[in-house]
């Protein structure tokens, strides 16, 4: 899979570990910033991540802020984004398995880079279940987003 991957400043210093275990799992990587530890406001990451994902450039992402929230708030606000932050592993897989999120979320002031590792293995390797329930439950998210004033 290609997966975008962006930070704000307080992510920054995660998002190369992120990278690396995104690469070691075999995924490619559209790296979308930010790429120093200046400030910016994850209001404008978010933007370019739900942007490549929207596009069809990418088929997931990552994205890291100091929580997770923030990120996860903004990835939210763009139609046919399912953002998270999962910082359980049981989480990082079931969010996918059942609710089809395309960004998960991880804050770099939460979790170090060992979880961090285990979160984006869970996070990939998980697929959208075929069962009935969560396919109606996560149609009916799409129907919020067609009905978004
Ligand atoms: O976690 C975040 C938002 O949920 C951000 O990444 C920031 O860490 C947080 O807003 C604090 O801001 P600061 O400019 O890093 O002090």
């Amino acid at each position: 899979m290609k997966i975008v991957i962006g930070s704000d400043h307080a992510g920054f210093p995660l998002k190369a570990h992120v990278i690396e275990t995104i690469k070691a799992l075999g995924h490619e990587v559209l790296d979308v910033g930010s790429h120093d530890a200046e400030p910016v406001d994850f209001p404008d990451i978010a933007k370019l991540v739900t942007g490549a994902i929207q596009s069809g450039e990418a088929e997931r992402g990552v994205m890291v802020c100091g929580t997770g929230v923030g990120a996860s708030i903004a990835a939210n606000k763009v139609k046919g984004i399912r953002a998270a932050v999962c910082h359980d592993v049981h989480s990082a897989h079931q969010s996918v398995e059942h609710d089809d999120v395309n960004i998960m979320c991880i804050g770099a002031q939460i979790v170090g880079p060992w979880l961090a590792s285990d979160l984006i293995k869970a996070y990939l390797e998980a697929e959208f279940s075929t069962s009935e329930e969560f396919r109606r439950r996560v149609e009916k998210l799409h129907e919020m987003d067609r009905e978004r004033q």
